[in-house]
């Protein structure tokens, strides 16, 4: 048996969603920097989930969807104030919340296009309302009830903090979520079509993949370069902080990928956020040590930043706690999820590779009482 370690190079699945070729990255043909321009995040989850642009009505439509279905049961509600909220990482809440979820929704085992699909508004509407809420519950705050009058970016950041967010807030937020809707079979997708490939329903998916993104050698790396910017506090400090770190041979985080060489082609938008913004609120050393440490990582490693590095600047100066950017990705995460599960649906084989078994030879059963 060749084994291929953590399946570098394996192609596991045909996919019509995203493409990363030659370092590009599209959504059904689009370039990720035309979308990232052009799009709004509704539109993206319409394209990802449909395979084509909306029609102006097709978009209400979609968006009328989202909005009635983004409330979520009491139960699920009060369930955040049953568990030691402040020694809860959001990510387990909401990978805990999302399966909870499931528990109230009647459709949750049907099986057939349509209920899947409802499903999956279901789901993309009430993660957010998730977050939100959990966030403000754990500070002793009442959640913020969603409004239909906003859009999915705004909305987020009015349910975070009660007050409408200004108009630079919510191109940059839209941006992000746009940057960070799908990426071809990346773990925590391929953890979702994984899990609905044995016909397990959508909710078990959807947690599945959460679990998957919570890691700090994937989504959760977001959280973990915002920690490292606190630590190392001023760009004085960069050389010393980074180089140590690759004496002893550590990772920086937001660096290096499976698939891209020359790098990340979303890392570019939220650099330039991240300059943006941090001037903005008048905490521009965090931009300065970002571009400290991607110099110094480049040079010596050649690893280029991906897409959770500019990502931790651009969160930490719309206000947002620092562990709150990984349910974040999820918030946008949770379209690619869908459209693969969906995808997977249409199409389905269950997903069962081999292990070369590296064990003991034959052994002989001892009874307890007899072994040594
Ligand atoms: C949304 C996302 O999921 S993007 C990725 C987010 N994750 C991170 O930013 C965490 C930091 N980065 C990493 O751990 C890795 O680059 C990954 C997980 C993204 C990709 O991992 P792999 O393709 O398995 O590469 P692997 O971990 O084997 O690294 C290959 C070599 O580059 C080095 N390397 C890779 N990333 C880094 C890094 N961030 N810092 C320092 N060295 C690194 C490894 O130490 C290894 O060196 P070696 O060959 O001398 O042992
Ligand atoms: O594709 C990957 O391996 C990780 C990544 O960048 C993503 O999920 O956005």
């Amino acid at each position: 048996m060749t084994v291929t370690r953590g399946l570098e190079g394996v192609v596991a699945t045909t996919s019509s969603i995203s493409s990363i070729i030659d370092d590009t990255l599209t959504y059904v043909g689009y370039n990720i920097d035309d979308l990232a321009v052009n799009a709004s995040f509704e539109e993206v989850i319409y394209l990802l989930w449909h395979r084509k642009l909306p029609t102006q009505s097709e978009l209400e439509k979609l968006n009328k969807l989202l909005a009635e279905n983004a409330e979520l049961p009491k139960e699920v509600l009060d369930h955040f104030k049953m568990y030691p909220i402040d020694k809860v990482h959001p990510m387990g809440a909401l990978r805990s919340a999302v399966s909870l979820l499931g528990l109230y929704d009647e459709d949750a085992d049907k099986m057939d296009a349509e209920s899947n699909y409802l499903k999956a508004v279901r789901l993309q509407a009430k993660i957010p309302t998730i977050v939100t809420a959990f966030a403000r519950v754990r500070k002793g705050l009442e959640p913020i009830a969603p409004r239909t009058d906003l859009s999915f970016a705004a909305n987020f950041l009015y349910m975070l903090t009660g007050n409408e967010p200004e108009a630079i807030a919510v191109e940059a937020f839209n941006k992000a979520l746009v940057l960070h809707a799908d990426h071809e079979l990346n773990a925590s997708t391929f953890t979702a079509r994984v899990c609905v490939a044995t016909l397990s329903d959508v909710y078990s998916g959807v947690t599945a993949a959460i679990g998957a993104l919570k890691g700090p050698l994937h989504g959760g790396a977001n959280e973990a370069v915002m920690k490292m910017l606190s630590e190392i506090g001023s760009p004085d400090n960069v050389e010393s902080y980074i180089r140590e770190k690759l004496n002893n041979k550590e990772k920086i985080m937001g660096f290096g990928h499976r698939v891209y060489r020359q790098g990340d082609p979303r890392a570019k938008h939220l650099k330039a956020m991240s300059e943006k913004l941090t001037k903005l609120t008048g905490e521009p050393e965090y931009y300065e040590m970002s571009t400290k440490i991607e110099a110094i990582v480049t040079g010596e490693k050649n690893l280029p930043p991906n897409v959770d590095f500019y990502s931790a600047s651009v969160y930490h100066s719309l206000g947002i706690d620092h562990d709150l950017f990984t349910p974040i990705f999820a918030v946008s995460r949770v379209s690619g999820w869908l459209a693969h599960i969906l995808e997977q649906y249409e199409n389905n084989r269950l997903i069962r590779p081999r292990a070369d078994y590296t064990g003991p030879g034959m052994q002989t059963y001892v009874p307890v009482d007899q072994r040594g």
